[in-house]
């Protein structure tokens, strides 16, 4: 075991732990995102692709191995266009998180909480319908559609009156920014995960559509049942009159930079990284820590450089030379033998006619890593002549 770890430390490279920390980054999106935004069926597919790859790679699969290489691309295209929205959504939430933007919503004090917490109540007692939304960090506009301006001061009475069943004004959401109603008769996006949405119906629907798009959170009083009903973070959870004003107190919390994060979000937050790490450390030590070596020969292409033109080489003038490298299989991995070349410089001949150089040292484009084991030839003679066409 102790062996291991110094066999591990003595071949851990800046370059192993930059990958291991990208690798880290990009597992730690994509679980975020399975257990955000993707159905259960999805994230098990997810999984178990992601175990059969693995599978091929360690058994040597090759033919699995292929399909997934090839069949990569295909499926990379395909989840762009089935998730536009979540990738989107991922970079507005990235480009407004609180690394690179501080909040401007100040935090309305307890009378906008408790006034909306009253209006709540009531309108749920007496079985009145009503949609409020609350946006988050990221741009709205583009979720809402319709709506009449009001910019007006939040009071119980102004709620009640949207929202009463005569009034012009009671279809759709009311949107709530710090202590104002700014507009009213707005239509949301209807989420597609109908089941979902329960018992309700489209005002249900249209609370969680838009909490799967983007951070907003928006408060439903259901007409029917007079239940209330939170949508965040693209989920609904039925509450209680009594928690109401709590959710509120919480969402405007967490609007300004100083907002206080739930611990069980943190726990989840911290066990999905150390799940990250710890995915792209196990990754690593099957594909990319591999301290045997191995060798291999390659034919590479001899190039002249800056001959004279006045001066030709004379046949039989070598063209290819076996060049024979050892290092580890990841090492090869970054090889591309394609841009392997024995390159020789023919400059500043003068009167010399015959010319030798030693083929190791002018093999061009080898990594770093590799190293040079034998060439054939090892020197290389060419013999110049006048250029019998000049
Ligand atoms: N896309 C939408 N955006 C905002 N509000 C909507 C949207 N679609 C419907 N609504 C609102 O939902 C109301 C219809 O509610 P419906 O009864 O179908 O849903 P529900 O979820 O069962 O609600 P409730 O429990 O209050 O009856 C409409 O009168 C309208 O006010």
């Amino acid at each position: 075991m102790r062996s291991l770890a110094f066999d591990v430390l003595n071949h851990v490279r800046i370059a192993d732990l930059i990958d291991i920390g990208i690798v880290s980054v990009l597992l730690y999106l994509t679980f975020v995102w399975l257990r955000d935004r993707a159905s259960r069926s999805l994230g098990i597919v997810a999984v178990a692709m992601g175990v059969i790859f693995l599978l091929a790679r360690w058994l040597d699969l090759y033919l699995t191995t292929m399909a997934f290489q090839y069949g990569s691309i295909g499926i990379l295209i395909a989840m762009v266009v089935v998730f536009q929205n979540d990738i989107r959504h991922g970079f507005e939430r990235l480009a407004t998180s609180r690394w690179f933007r501080h909040s401007s919503a100040g935090q309305p004090g307890n009378r906008i909480v408790d006034t909306i917490t009253f209006a709540v109540a009531e309108m749920s007692e007496q079985r009145i319908g009503a949609l409020f939304v609350f946006p988050g960090r990221e741009p709205l506009d583009r979720h809402l559609r319709g709506g009449v301006e009001v910019d007006g001061r939040i009071s119980e009475q102004l709620i009640l009156s949207i929202f009463h069943p005569k009034s012009p004004g009671h279809d759709g959401a009311v949107l709530i920014h710090h202590d104002r109603i700014v507009q009213l008769g707005l239509h949301l996006p209807l989420t597609t995960q109908v089941s979902k949405v329960h018992d309700g119906g489209t005002r249900h629907a249209a609370a969680l559509g838009l909490a799967e798009c983007c951070d907003a959170m928006a408060l439903v009083v259901s007409e029917e049942r007079g239940t209330i009903t939170l949508a965040r973070d693209g989920n609904l959870t039925e509450i209680e009159p009594t928690e109401v004003a709590e959710e509120l107190r919480r969402y405007f919390a967490d609007q300004t930079s100083t907002g206080q994060r739930k611990l069980k979000s943190r726990w989840i937050g911290w066990t999905t990284k150390v799940a990250a790490v710890a995915a792209a450390v196990t990754l690593w030590f099957l594909f990319a820590y591999n301290t045997d070596t191995i060798q291999r020969t390659f034919v590479v292409p001899i190039e002249y450089r800056n001959l004279p033109s006045h001066l030709e080489i004379e046949d039989p003038k070598p063209t290819y030379a076996e060049v024979t490298l050892s290092g580890t299989s990841p090492t090869f991995a970054l090889l591309k033998p394609a841009e392997l070349a024995v390159s020789l410089n023919v400059k500043d001949v003068g009167g010399r006619r015959v010319l030798s150089w030693k083929t190791e040292p002018n093999i061009a484009n080898v990594p770093k890593d590799l190293r040079v084991q034998k060439t054939v030839p090892d020197t290389v003679f060419v013999t110049l002549r006048e250029n019998a066409n000049q």
